[in-house]
């Protein structure tokens, strides 16, 4: 069985205690590899390795870190086939989707922030008369990235690689329900070449590694991505001890389906959107709003490509949904069905787990579900599920739509179907999100900020705006002529 070491200070290494944690399947439902159950004390030698290797990597000409982290998107490609196997068998996802999605988008971050360093200029702001200032960016030290289950090595890379890029050193950990692809980068640093102490990833428990991540005072930055309820509790301890935070949360999100729109596309996303990654993604749509005088031709043809949809082991070509991450997950997001049916909502397709023959039968497979007939204020429309879960409303006006789309706690993203340009800009102008997609979903351009706001978050990922978080500005002004200032 597969024992998954720390990577600190440059070495595979175990955990101080050496006490191990089992790693499920979730396709079969069996234990099938450890992972190091790190405590504080691990966190301690690994921010110091951290500490040490700073002034080497922060004072590196940018181009050299760059080399080494294109290095290490070339040993990911070079291994695409490793590290996808390896993400659907720890995820639960289908091997396709790995490899279309979570791997490439991984060895993207990599070069996409290795080259973003190179073009990133400093600003100035001249001053008639007076003189310059000019703003210099410098790293802030030690930063702590915290990355959930869902998307494990796409989401670590897209914190680890602009901290390493902007000059920081990294103490890293993945989630421990989802940390092969961690392991396997770890492998990979230490064949680029990566400085030792540069990257850190510290493998374990939440409360354990990821509080010692928050409380350490030698960490003075924290990008997070998980759980709402989580980023409570880090920023709860972190705020006080000023650190930077980057908070990236749940979503609630709204699916705008006006009756001018592309029907056969929004059709054929709306299916996506829905439930790509098992509906494990933060950006899905599961709040779908329809138009009236579309409302039941699009529900009908919604339900029945739904009740089609493969559900699979991961390794199955045909699989559209392999298993979800966890029993305990595939357990919450069936009581929300249940509380669903309880708030008099109508399972128009799923609803139900799915039992797999053979080596698969004790994996956690769920049917994609269609609920209609709620309330927009209940707990079922209001709450994030975070599963193959969603709600079908008809709406009446725009006024409407909106009250509903924007009355949970969140604001992470939105979508909207409407061939009216003019309404597609209003309505996004007044949705409460980070992000909006008009007449598609997901289109992903790195350059962008990334975010939401309300409970989904706090602060931007992505392009200049996680160079900017993960690096300080210092504003120097000179003074230039003569003069009494
Ligand atoms: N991207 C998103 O929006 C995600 C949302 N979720 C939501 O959160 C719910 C709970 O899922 P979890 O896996 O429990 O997410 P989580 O928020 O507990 O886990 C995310 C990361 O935070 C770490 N963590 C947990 N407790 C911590 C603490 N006290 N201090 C520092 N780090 C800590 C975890 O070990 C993991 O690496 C899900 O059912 C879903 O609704 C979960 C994962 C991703
Ligand atoms: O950066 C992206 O493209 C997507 C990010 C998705 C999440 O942050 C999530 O599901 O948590």
């Amino acid at each position: 069985m597969i024992q998954i070491q720390n990577y600190i200070n440059g070495q595979l290494v175990a955990p101080k205690s050496n006490s191990y944690l089992d790693n499920i399947d979730p396709s079969r439902g069996k234990v099938y590899s450890k992972i190091p159950d790190s405590k504080s004390e691990d966190i301690n030698v690994a921010t110091a390795a951290a500490k040490a290797a700073f002034p080497l990597w922060s004072n590196m000409p940018k181009e050299q870190r760059s080399d080494i982290m294109l290095k290490v998107a070339q040993l990911i490609e070079e291994r695409m086939d490793e590290f996808v196997g390896a993400e659907s068998l720890d995820n639960g996802k289908p091997e396709s989707l790995a490899r279309a999605v979570d791997i490439p988008r991984a060895v993207s971050n990599f070069k996409f922030f290795a080259t973003a360093i190179l073009h990133f200029a400093s600003e100035s702001h001249y001053m008639e008369g007076l003189g310059v200032n000019y703003t210099v960016r410098k790293p802030i030290g030690v930063v702590g990235c915290i990355s959930p289950w869902n998307l494990p090595l796409y989401l670590f890379t897209w914190k680890i690689a602009p901290a390493l890029a902007a000059g920081n050193c990294v103490v890293a950990k993945p989630s421990e329900i989802t940390p092969m692809t961690a392991f396997l980068l770890s492998k990979v640093c230490v064949d680029a070449g990566m400085p030792a102490g540069v990257l850190n990833i510290v493998h374990g428990l939440g409360q354990n590694v990821g509080d010692a991540i928050t409380k350490h005072p030698d960490i003075t930055a924290i990008s997070f991505t998980g759980g709402t309820q989580t980023g409570k509790t880090i920023a709860g301890i972190a705020a006080p001890m000023f650190k930077k935070l980057s908070l990236e949360l749940g979503g609630k999100n709204p699916n705008i389906i006006f009756a001018d729109c592309d029907f056969k596309t929004a059709l054929s996303t709306t299916l996506r959107s829905s439930f790509a990654n098992q509906g494990q993604i933060c950006l899905c749509g599961s709040r779908i709003f329809v138009e009236r005088p579309i409302y039941e031709k699009f529900r009908d043809a919604f339900v029945e490509k739904v009740a089609k949809t493969k559900v699979s082991f991961p390794t199955d070509p045909e699989a559209k949904l392999g298993a979800v991450v966890s029993k305990p997950h595939m357990e919450k997001v069936l009581s929300y069905i249940e509380l669903a049916k309880e708030e008099g909502g109508k399972v128009l397709t799923g609803g139900v787990q799915v039992h797999l023959d053979g080596e698969y039968k004790d994996g956690y497979y769920l049917r994609p579900t269609v609920i209609e007939g709620l309330d927009y204020k209940c707990r079922t429309n209001q709450e994030e599920i975070f599963g193959p879960v969603v709600t079908i409303t008809p709406f009446d006006t725009e006024e409407e739509v909106l009250k509903m789309a924007n009355s949970t706690i969140y604001g992470l993203s939105a979508t909207i179907w409407t061939e009216n340009l003019t309404r597609a800009h209003r309505v996004a102008d007044e949705v409460h999100a980070g992000i909006v997609w008009i007449n598609s979903w997901l289109v992903r351009d790195l350059r962008t900020p990334f975010g939401g706001v309300k409970a989904s978050g706090v602060g931007r990922e992505g392009g200049f705006e996680a160079l900017h978080f993960f690096t300080e500005p210092k504003n120097i002004f000179v003074k230039l002529g003569e003069g009494s200032h």
